[in-house]
């Protein structure tokens, strides 16, 4: 059975800095192959998107073509001057990227990144036309109740620059409890359920941000998607997709899960509302 409307599953890798560039080359190819002939990007069950380093970005847009969305990592708050070191989101929106990662804990945790540094690159991401991937989480391992209000705050914190601006868009939430990252296992899944499922609420009530959209990150891989699927709206990895062939594990789970929530007729109420893709 196919899947119909938007695609129902973001499955996001970032690659951070483990790889060289000549290893992102070969993982990019490997997994544009397996992309071009799964048939959870044919059927509209999943849509990729694969975040490689500032050098490689280009390397990856000729790899992937169509079959994923390529994004940076990171991105300055201003768009032109006198700011060395830095990269502008207009730079990388003019190269084809269509996402920039935004506020991942390991900029919070290293590199100082605070909540105004955070709101003001995600209004740098939407004003020049990239889905920011807006990455929170509580940075201790802590309740149910207590991750969600953190988070919520979070979200409503980093869209306070754009709602003053009067810019909205796309934003792709990334729930990563720091203490899941670079773990051996990620958060339980009846953990991440009930803070996705109610981040996913929050997050459709944010009329100016229409079609965003609730993944889970934090040491995902193979088998995590099926199990979570019913409250989030796709996965983000690291480490576990370094091996092309789990993220074709994956996909085959995002199209499973497609499909059983198209046979419970559950995809319109389950489906990220999506315009741009
Ligand atoms: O950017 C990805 C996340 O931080 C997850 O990384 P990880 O799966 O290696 O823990």
């Amino acid at each position: 059975m196919s899947v119909s409307g938007s695609p129902r599953f973001l499955i996001g890798v970032s690659h951070k800095m483990y790889f060289s560039h000549a290893k992102t080359v070969d993982w990019c190819r490997k997994v544009a192959a397996i992309a071009g002939e799964h048939p959870a990007l044919a059927d509209g069950a999943a849509e990729l998107f694969v975040i490689p380093s500032y050098l490689s970005i280009p390397a990856a847009l000729d790899a992937f073509g169509p079959l994923a969305l390529v994004g940076a990592q990171d991105l300055s708050t201003e768009d032109s001057g006198a700011y060395t070191g830095e990269v502008s989101g207009a730079e990388i929106a003019e190269l084809g990227c269509r996402v920039v990662e935004v506020g991942h804990a390991e900029r919070r945790r290293l590199f100082g990144e605070t909540e105004t540094i955070v709101a003001a690159k995600t209004d740098a991401a939407l004003r020049n036309g990239l889905d920011p991937v807006l990455c929170i989480g509580e940075t201790v391992r802590t309740t149910t109740d207590a991750a969600i209000g953190d988070c919520i705050a979070q979200v409503n914190s980093a869209l306070d620059a754009s709602r003053q601006a009067g810019h909205s868009g796309r934003v792709i939430v990334a729930y990563e409890p720091h203490w899941a990252i670079g773990a051996p296992e990620p958060a339980s899944p009846d953990y991440i359920r009930e803070v996705c499922g109610a981040l996913r609420e929050h997050v459709r009530s944010l009329t100016d941000f229409p079609d965003s959209a609730v993944i889970y990150g934090g040491s995902a891989g193979p088998g995590l998607l099926s199990v979570i699927a019913d409250s989030v709206d796709g996965i983000f990895l690291g480490r576990f997709a370094h091996d092309p062939d789990a993220l074709r594990a994956i996909l085959d789970e995002a199209a499973e899960a497609a499909n059983s929530s198209a046979s419970a007729g559950t995809l319109g109420t389950d489906a990220p509302r999506r315009s741009n893709a």
